[in-house]
């Protein structure tokens, strides 16, 4: 990636894709044969923790160089299947492994470093990275998809992981006019910014649609006892309170937040876009700074360009066009409706079974016990930001 190249003017250089956004297109599924052995553990990791030995198998792993790594492709696939083997060997039971040995530990630094992630399971790896067409001249629909690895819990983690990369495949859909609104707004041409935020708002509402296959292909049970475990990180963590030793890389612990869709820069992006700032009293905009930390570097450089560039509000805002603020509030509107669906989703794989588990032990969690993998108070956070979405409203007159 040229650093010195433009990212709202060449988004292709920054493995960002017109029609698919941020999720890597066509995923390679193999590495070369000597980092093929991290491809095959990662991918028999539900049967060998089922019978208790993926933690062994993983110790038996080559300690490898990552230098022979060749292209963009083989580095993210590396890092997915060093990140599944990660998640499995700290999370394999519980009798939670304070150390990552070196063999994986060393190479997984190394490769995180060099894409710009922590090293540990990304929303850029199990979601963005994580999947391949059964029919590869077939559609990328969930009946002609598969997920490259799984966790424990059957086929909970295809769900997951293949809806949520549908969601961000559907809201992808408005990337191709960011561009059209740039240049609208240089021009001052109210007429195409209507169109392009038209476009985004549909977009937004087709994420929706789609992120209704959650409950169609994930159980709740299976999600919050079995699958979510493998999502937990060591920040802020009761089970590893000074984070995971990487040996080989340092004998200090490291801290790093677990999986979250609060990952995706498409999310982000559409704040961005139009302007929508987060609150900074109680956190959320740092929380959310911090995740673009976790994201791949070149996608972190696109949405900081977005950020820093995009002047939608302030025109819309500044403009007698009362039908270019309602365009602008359609997609606001947009933004708030999937935030709601997204806490009801929550309080179905979440609150309730968490609620379902108190009640079998005896206790009761409050609102701001409960939290999410990537290390937020999940019910206050979400709904402060659903409410900050709202709150960007333009009057229509
Ligand atoms: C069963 C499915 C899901 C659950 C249980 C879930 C749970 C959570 C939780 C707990 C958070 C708070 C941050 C954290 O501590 O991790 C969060 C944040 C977030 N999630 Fe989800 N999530 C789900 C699916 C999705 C999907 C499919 C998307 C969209 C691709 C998504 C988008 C977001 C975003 C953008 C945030 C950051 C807050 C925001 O911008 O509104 N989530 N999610
Ligand atoms: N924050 C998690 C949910 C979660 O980890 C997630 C949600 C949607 C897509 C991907 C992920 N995780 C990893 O990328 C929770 O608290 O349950």
């Amino acid at each position: 990636m040229a650093l010195l190249e433009n990212p709202l003017e060449h988004p292709e250089k920054f493995h960002i894709s017109k029609d698919l956004g941020f999720i890597l297109e066509d995923p390679l599924e193999e590495l070369p044969d000597r980092y093929q052995v991290w491809v095959k553990l990662a991918k028999n990791l539900p049967t060998l923790v089922e019978e208790g030995q993926f933690r062994e198998e993983a110790e038996q792993l080559p300690e490898l160089s990552i230098d022979e790594l060749q292209g963009y492709k083989e580095q993210r696939l590396a890092h997915l299947a060093l990140s599944v083997i990660t998640m499995g060997y700290v999370w394999q039971d519980r009798n939670v492994k304070e150390v990552l040995p070196r063999n994986i530990a060393v190479p997984f630094w190394n490769l995180s470093e060099k894409l710009g992630l922590p090293p540990i399971m990304v929303y850029a790896d199990c979601v963005l990275a994580n999947w391949k067409k059964k029919d590869p001249l077939g559609s990328m629909t969930y009946d002609n998809m598969d997920t490259l690895f799984a966790f424990p819990g059957g086929d909970c983690s295809k769900g997951f992981f293949l809806v949520s990369l549908l969601v961000e495949k559907a809201a992808a859909s408005a990337m191709k006019v960011i561009p059209d609104i740039f240049e609208a707004v240089k021009k001052k041409n109210s007429e195409s910014l209507k169109e392009s935020l038209q476009s985004v708002a549909s977009s937004v509402y087709e994420a929706y649609k789609t992120f209704q296959l959650v409950h169609e292909h994930v159980n709740p049970n299976d999600f919050f006892n079995i699958l979510r475990v493998y999502l937990a990180g060591w920040k802020n963590c009761s089970l590893l309170p000074k984070g995971l030793i990487y040996e080989g890389v340092s004998e200090i612990p490291k801290e790093f937040a677990g999986g979250s869709a609060a990952q995706s820069s498409i999310m982000q992006c559409f704040d961005a876009l139009l302007g929508i700032q987060h609150t900074t009293e109680n956190g959320n905009a740092k929380y959310l700074e911090e995740m673009r930390n976790y994201m791949p570097s070149p996608h972190k450089i696109f949405l900081e360009a977005v950020a820093s560039h995009s002047s939608v509000r302030d025109f819309v805002s500044s403009s007698d066009d009362i039908q270019l603020k309602k365009a602008y509030n359609e997609c606001v509107k947009a933004l708030v409706h999937i935030r709601n669906y997204h806490l009801q989703v929550v309080n179905k794989y979440i609150i309730s079974p968490s609620s379902k588990q108190d009640s079998e032990k005896g206790q009761k969690s409050s609102d701001d016990e409960v939290k999410g993998t990537g290390g937020t108070n999940l019910l206050i956070f979400l709904r402060s930001v659903r409410d900050t979405t709202k709150r960007a409203l333009l009057e229509e007159s």
